[in-house]
């Protein structure tokens, strides 16, 4: 294994003509990639991207990782890799609870054919494609190179599925598919491109019926409904902070994905997007104040009361999390027992979808359900005078 990596890294380019050939990859002992990576170093030589692929990987689907060789290895590691029973239930696509649909203006995307309630679960995919970000540095025309050879080395039908995906741009097809349908997940600590072909199915809405996540170990993304469903609708997902204005919301969707937002929380009367700004321009206040743990904070039930109400009336579901976060630490700071479980139980239940099963928020409000008296916050401000809350004029 150390012998194989050796021979290929540290080098400027790797053809396949200069190094033994793919099939004698698959063949040779301990080496756990299907193919020869191919690599190029960055000009000063510090850092070597290649493309490290595997088709066995979730049952044959197949992946190919552009990273350096460290980050590569170390995904070897993960239970997706070393036990590729875990995956069982992954990538189940025989009996799917939707249906795809043409939407004017918007092209394809999902249609819910039942009834799907909060927390049942619409897919889980593995990733096909992992592209590092910093492979960016490579000049781009070896960048590309490296994507076309993964494209080539993922199976036939995984290829199809790549080939279906749109692109907004009219670049390179390859780097055209994967920026428009790439997603930022962590991996390692480090921010990985990650592409999953069907989850590139879902469209766009500030209002989202939809929540997802990505559970690293799993090297899975998971999909939840995150509020009541009904057949015939679709399910849509967010591409960008929702929390953020219109405008910005419109700018950022345009600039990454090519198209001017047209979901009802974008092209909503005036005056009614005008009131929906204020509510989150207040959203963004008034976490503020709840995460001020001064003596002088403002903090209390009732601000954080208002908080819930104003992603509730935003139909914000998925961030809702955070509010039932903040009400469940105001209740225990006041010691307010049973309010404090209560909120923290609301937290688990829409954490657990939007932010993951192994996710720290998701760890500290199960603590807080379970004995808010043992956490951290617990009467924390009993006693505090505190300042008036300025929770009307938030800007
Ligand atoms: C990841 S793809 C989603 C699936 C895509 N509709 C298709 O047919 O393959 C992202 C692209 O879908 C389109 N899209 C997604 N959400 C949209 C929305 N709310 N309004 C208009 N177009 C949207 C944009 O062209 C965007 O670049």
């Amino acid at each position: 294994l150390t012998n194989n990596k050796i021979d290929y890294m540290n080098q400027k380019v790797l053809l396949n003509d200069a190094c033994p050939s793919d099939s004698t990859a698959s063949k040779a002992a301990n080496f756990p990639w299907s193919f020869w990576p191919e690599c190029f170093s960055t000009e000063d030589k510090e850092n070597t991207y290649c493309v490290f692929s595997h088709q066995g990987f979730a049952s044959g689907r197949g992946i190919f990782i552009l990273t350096t060789e460290d980050f590569a290895y170390a995904m070897l590691d993960k239970p997706a890799f070393t036990n590729p029973e875990v995956l069982a239930t992954v990538n189940q696509y025989d009996n799917p609870p939707f249906v795809q649909h043409e939407f004017p203006g918007k092209g394809r995307g999902l249609v819910a054919n039942k009834t799907l309630h909060r927390g049942d679960e619409i897919f889980s995919s593995t990733p096909i494609i992992i592209t590092d970000s910093d492979a960016y540095e490579l000049p781009t025309s070896e960048r590309l190179a490296l994507i076309h050879r993964g494209v080539e080395t993922l199976p036939p039908d995984t290829q199809a599925r790549f080939w279906a995906l749109m692109g907004h741009a009219n670049g390179d097809p390859v780097d055209d598919r994967i920026s428009t349908n790439n997603f930022d997940t962590m991996i390692d600590g480090v921010t990985q491109q990650t592409l999953f072909p069907e989850l590139s199915m879902l469209n766009h809405d500030c209002r989202p019926n939809a929540a997802y996540f990505w559970d690293e170990q799993m090297m899975t993304h998971y999909i939840h409904a995150i509020r009541d469903i009904r057949p015939g609708e679709e399910i849509t997902i967010t591409y960008t902070d929702n929390e953020k204005d219109r405008k910005t919301r419109l700018k950022r969707l345009e600039a990454n994905w090519g198209f001017k937002c047209a979901c009802s929380a974008c092209t909503a009367h005036p005056e009614l997007t005008a009131e929906s700004d204020s509510r989150l321009y207040q959203i963004t206040h008034l976490g503020r104040t709840l995460d001020d743990w001064t003596s002088s904070s403002s903090a209390t039930p009732e601000v954080a009361e208002l908080l819930i109400s104003l992603y509730e009336q935003e139909r914000l579901d998925a961030n809702l999390a955070t509010a039932y976060k903040y009400a469940a630490e105001a209740y225990s700071s006041f010691g307010r027992k049973w309010e404090a479980v209560k909120y923290a139980r609301l937290s688990v239940e829409r954490s657990m979808l939007d932010k993951g099963f192994a996710d720290g928020d998701v760890a500290e409000m199960k603590k807080m359900a379970e004995n808010p008296e043992m956490t951290w916050s617990w009467k924390k401000r009993v006693g505090l005078t505190g300042k008036s809350c300025e929770c009307g004029n938030a800007h």
